[in-house]
């Protein structure tokens, strides 16, 4: 079970959920400063996404727990990033799976669902960890996450 104190975000709504996950996965950097980071490796990242909204769906819910695990477990456990070739590329840096760039990709991915609910609520951070001693926060800019 991950329990951990995540760093908070403001927002203005008056909901706020947050899902736990983690999933397994491969990369590597392709850039000559990763250093032995260039060198295929595998972590288990563990994830906390953090979403806000004033009104609830059907089921009373922002949004289901377990969808935002399908999301992003479904799509990354047992996986090897840099082919996912939707989400990330090994020619742009700035798609590099970078825990910076895994974070973005994870809003991104679960800010598409939400933008498809009626009672659309917003991601307004994802804490991102892939060692022991290194994570990353992605927090939308303003104008995205409260639109
Ligand atoms: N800004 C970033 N720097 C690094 C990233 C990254 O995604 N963003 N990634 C790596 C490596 O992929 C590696 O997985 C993590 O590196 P690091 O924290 O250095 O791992 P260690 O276990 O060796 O950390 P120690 O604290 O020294 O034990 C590198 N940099
Ligand atoms: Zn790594």
């Amino acid at each position: 079970m991950i329990q951990q104190i995540y760093p908070t975000v403001s927002h203005p709504y008056s909901y706020e959920l947050n899902k736990d996950l983690q999933f397994a996965a491969a990369h590597r950097i392709p850039a000559d400063q990763a250093g032995k980071c260039r060198e295929l490796h595998g972590h288990t990242y563990f994830a906390n996404i953090t979403v806000a909204g004033d009104e609830l769906d059907e089921s009373g819910f922002l949004v289901n727990f377990a969808l935002l695990k399908q999301l992003i477990h479904g799509r990354f456990d047992h996986t090897v990033l840099n082919d996912d070739t939707e989400s990330f590329s090994d020619l742009e840096a700035d798609r590099f799976p970078t825990t910076e760039v895994v974070a973005r990709t994870i809003y991104e991915l679960v800010q598409h669902h939400l933008d498809q609910t009626a009672n659309r609520p917003r991601c307004v951070q994802v804490f991102l960890r892939e060692t022991p001693t290194s994570y990353c926060l992605y927090r939308p800019k303003p104008e995205n996450a409260h639109a």
